[in-house]
């Protein structure tokens, strides 16, 4: 997979050459490229933002240099690759959507700042192209970069090589709808806690309800809307 993210502050992903992800790019599996807005600019102050029309505080991404930066990730690239922008105004994001787009061949993520990018880039690119305003949740972020990191997150580690035991992907939460069970180790005692017998008792059958029993409580108890009608 191609991921390319375009923004204002690229150093922002420096973070990206370690862990999983650093080991996929090293590995070939993901190639990233992360492209400063700026440098589509072409003015002494390399400016990406100007006054919103019709007034209003803050300031709005003009849509010269995106469209220059987009046009520019976009050539050679995918076939049909997703531009994605991280935008509270999006759909939710989750771990369905992430699934999907460890599919994808390239996805372009266009991190925004200030009050936003001008929505004639949005209109320009969804005309021949698939673009999506994506959201982490209901709250508004200084701009899209903490959001693309997360989105990378988790979209990366499903892509098949990125996770040393994908069996490790299987039993997450939300992978089968379910909050996942409570993780417990060694030791068998700590602090007077001990491990549920359940766990200690070599009886796959029991430990497999038990796990099962402890997603449904879990859902049921913290996120109830997640919790499908026939449980
Ligand atoms: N909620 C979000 O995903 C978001 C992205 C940028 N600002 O907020």
């Amino acid at each position: 997979m191609r991921i390319d993210i375009v923004t204002i502050f690229p150093e922002f992903f420096d973070v990206l050459d370690i862990s999983l992800l650093g080991k996929a790019r090293a590995n070939g599996i993901i190639e990233l490229g992360v492209h400063n807005l700026r440098d589509f600019t072409h003015d002494r102050h390399n400016t990406v933002d100007d006054t919103p029309a019709g007034g209003g505080a803050g300031m709005v991404m003009k849509p010269e240099p995106w469209g220059e930066a987009l046009d520019s990730v976009l050539e050679g690239g995918a076939a049909d690759p997703i531009i994605i922008f991280p935008s509270p105004a999006g759909v939710s994001f989750d771990q369905k959507m992430a699934r999907e787009l460890a599919h994808e061949e390239q996805i372009v993520f266009g991190c925004g700042r200030y009050e936003g990018i001008d929505q004639r880039v949005f209109d320009h690119y969804a005309e021949n192209g698939r673009v999506r305003l994506v959201s982490l949740g209901d709250y508004v972020l200084n701009g899209g970069e903490v959001a693309v990191m997360a989105m990378i997150e988790a979209i990366g580690r499903l892509i098949p090589g990125v996770v040393g035991n994908p069996e490790s992907l299987v039993e997450e939460s939300h992978e089968d709808g379910l909050l996942e069970y409570p993780s417990y180790t060694k030791p068998a005692l700590w602090r007077e806690r001990e491990v549920p017998p359940v766990l200690r008792s070599g009886d796959h059958g029991a430990i497999a309800r038990w796990r099962r029993e402890q997603q449904i409580e879990r859902t049921r108890r913290v996120r109830p809307d997640l919790l499908p009608p026939e449980l």
